[in-house]
């Protein structure tokens, strides 16, 4: 097995397909259905559609999270090297290696937990005998640099505007420095100034450590502002793929997907 250390790619999915049980657990339904393609390092991917297309499952299972319901029934993918069908003990790794802003993440901060240690849970769960100080100096770095004021960090998520929720997601998503960062509605509830900071710390950390961005969603102008190459889905299919938001390749009969991301 390519170790994440060798991994060639940062993703690479070949003929992937994904149910979503029921939330009776009664029935299966094939939500992503024979999806090819690779990710490069230091690069990213946007993955658009209509709603219902397949796009989160798409991303819960590839940033590894072990979504109830979700389940890899075809094909495999490797994300920096490690399969996310049968990971076994590598799936410590996997959820070290990508970071996972999951949709409505911001919504979904735990409430009792204060800001400062909700960004630094992926470092507390792991290890509980950190350094205080270099943890809260890594806490204020990220602070700083999603434009959030210091004083934050002994905060409760409720006593938080929506976007400043988003962006200490993020934060938490970006703690351990991940390979790949894995963004399903990134710039939900973010301002001009927010989306700003959101694509320069993203940027920053392509450029600097080669991180790789899966972003999900339709946001024509944070796509475009990270450079994303685009694939589209439907139905859980791949209809069209193309180098970025303007410059996608189509097939026929995707009218209706043309006018999403026109719109
Ligand atoms: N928590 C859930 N429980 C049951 N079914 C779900 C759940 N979440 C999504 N689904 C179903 O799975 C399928 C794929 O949904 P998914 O959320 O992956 O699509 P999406 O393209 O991300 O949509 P959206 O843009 O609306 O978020 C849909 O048919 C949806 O109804």
């Amino acid at each position: 097995m390519a170790r994440h250390r060798d991994a060639d790619v940062a993703i690479r999915c070949s003929d992937l397909s994904i149910t979503r049980a029921s939330a009776r657990g009664t029935a299966t339904e094939r939500v992503v259905d024979g999806v090819d393609f690779t990710l490069a390092h230091g690069r990213s991917l946007a993955v658009l559609g209509p709603t219902g297309a397949g796009k989160s499952s798409l991303g819960a299972v590839l940033a590894g999270t072990d979504e109830p319901g979700l389940a890899v029934v075809g094909g495999d993918a490797r994300v920096q090297g490690i399969p996310v069908r049968r990971p076994g003990r590598a799936h410590r790794t996997l959820t070290y290696l990508v970071g996972y802003l999951g949709q409505g993440a911001g919504t979904r901060l735990p409430a009792r937990l204060t800001v400062e240690e909700v960004i630094s849970s992926p470092v507390t769960s792991r290890d509980r005998r950190v350094n205080k100080r270099a943890l809260a100096l890594r806490v204020a770095a990220l602070l700083d640099e999603l434009k959030l004021p210091l004083g934050m960090t002994v905060k409760y998520p409720y006593e938080l505007s929506a976007g400043m929720r988003q962006r200490v997601a993020l934060a938490r998503a970006l703690m351990l420095d991940p390979k790949l960062l894995v963004a399903d509605d990134l710039f939900a509830n973010l301002d001009v100034q927010a989306r700003a900071a959101v694509v320069e710390a993203i940027r920053r950390r392509c450029d600097g450590y080669g991180m790789s961005t899966l972003l999900i969603g339709n946001d024509r102008d944070g796509i475009r502002a990270l450079g994303a190459e685009v694939l589209i889905l439907r139905s859980g299919h791949v209809v069209a793929c193309g180098a970025n938001v303007d410059d996608v390749l189509w097939t026929p009969s995707a009218g209706a997907d043309r006018r999403l991301i026109a719109s």
